[in-house]
């Protein structure tokens, strides 16, 4: 079981710019909860998404001295890819590849076909410089815009990634569209098609409906889970209303409830829900 915690997720759409030593003392309290992987901030535009401005100074102050939890940063094109492999700290870097075209303009400026071509760029920059990409499928499981949306056209997506030679693949509700019955024939369909892939599943949810979710894509196989303490936070250049993260507190629920180690420190991740509150006051 890998479990990714996302502060990134929860914080980029805040309002108010959370100041760097607040961000950086809650990473390195995360970063002792024992999360496979902490996606941890963003390498991209400032005008886009002006709270993750000070990722390079956040990144300069965690502690990795006593924690084997990777980290992940968000890049939005090869610009940013290009400063992300720089640090030597980051192992993965993670991109919004999305089925929608409204949402992939939205995103990053582009049409999904000149992401693809950043993909295989990106790609290529990660095996030189000994990192490994995440493609996220944004809107993978439908979209606010009326784009066309089917599980052939992720099928056909995720071929695409997989003659790239990605290797993990993040299926992402954006918008917390998903329900059990697009989750399930999904990664039931692409986990035993795509044998070479590691498919994620990084879902937004209502309070609730996360438990549908969460069981629909356990039992169809899926062994990756985002989640964000406190179910915090959404892309905001997908909608003007967000739709929070899977909380990590209900995917813990869940593995109890399954009798799945989640390999975390109790103690520690209360100690990261404590701080949470107060770097997230209003939510
Ligand atoms: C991709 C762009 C830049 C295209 O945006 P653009 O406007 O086409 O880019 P540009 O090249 O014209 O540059 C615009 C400005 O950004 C600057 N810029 C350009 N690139 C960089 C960079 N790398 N680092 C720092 N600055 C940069 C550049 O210097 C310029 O500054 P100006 O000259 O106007 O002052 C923009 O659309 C962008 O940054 N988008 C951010 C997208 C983002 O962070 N979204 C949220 C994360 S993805 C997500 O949440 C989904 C996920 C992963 O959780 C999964 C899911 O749920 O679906």
């Amino acid at each position: 079981m890998k479990l990714i915690e996302c502060p990134r997720d929860a914080m980029q759409g805040l309002p108010d710019f959370i100041p760097t030593a607040t961000k950086t003392a809650y990473l390195n309290e995360l970063l002792q909860v024992g999360f496979d992987t902490l996606d941890f901030g963003s390498f991209v535009s400032p005008k886009a998404i002006p709270q993750l401005r000070d990722t390079a100074e956040v990144l300069a102050g965690l502690d990795l001295s006593r924690t084997s939890t990777k980290l992940l940063a968000i890049v939005a094109n090869l610009r940013g890819a290009e400063t992300a492999a720089q640090h030597p700290e980051i192992s993965y870097l993670g991109f919004p590849l999305s089925v929608s075209e409204t949402f992939q303009r939205r995103n990053t400026n582009q049409t999904t076909a000149e992401a693809l071509a950043d993909v295989a760029a990106m790609h290529e920059l990660c095996e030189r410089s000994g990192k490994t990409l995440v493609a996220y499928l944004s809107m993978g499981f439908g979209n606010p815009y009326g784009d066309a949306w089917s599980p052939e056209i992720v099928t056909e997506f995720t071929r695409q990634l997989s003659g790239l030679g990605v290797r993990i693949v993040a299926l992402s509700d954006t918008i917390g569209a998903s329900t059990a019955a697009t989750i399930a024939p999904l990664f039931s369909a692409l986990i035993p098609a795509f044998p070479g892939i590691k498919f994620g599943a990084h879902l937004h949810t209502t309070p609730t409906t996360w438990r549908e979710k969460v069981s629909a894509a356990y039992e169809a196989g899926c062994r990756r889970f985002d989640g964000a303490i406190g179910g915090i936070g959404g892309c905001p250049m997908a909608a003007d209303e967000l739709t929070g993260n899977m909380a990590t507190e209900n995917l813990l629920y869940f593995l109890k409830e399954k009798g799945v180690e989640s390999g975390l420190d109790l103690a520690a991740f209360g100690r990261a829900r404590a701080l949470a509150a107060s770097v997230f006051p209003t939510h």
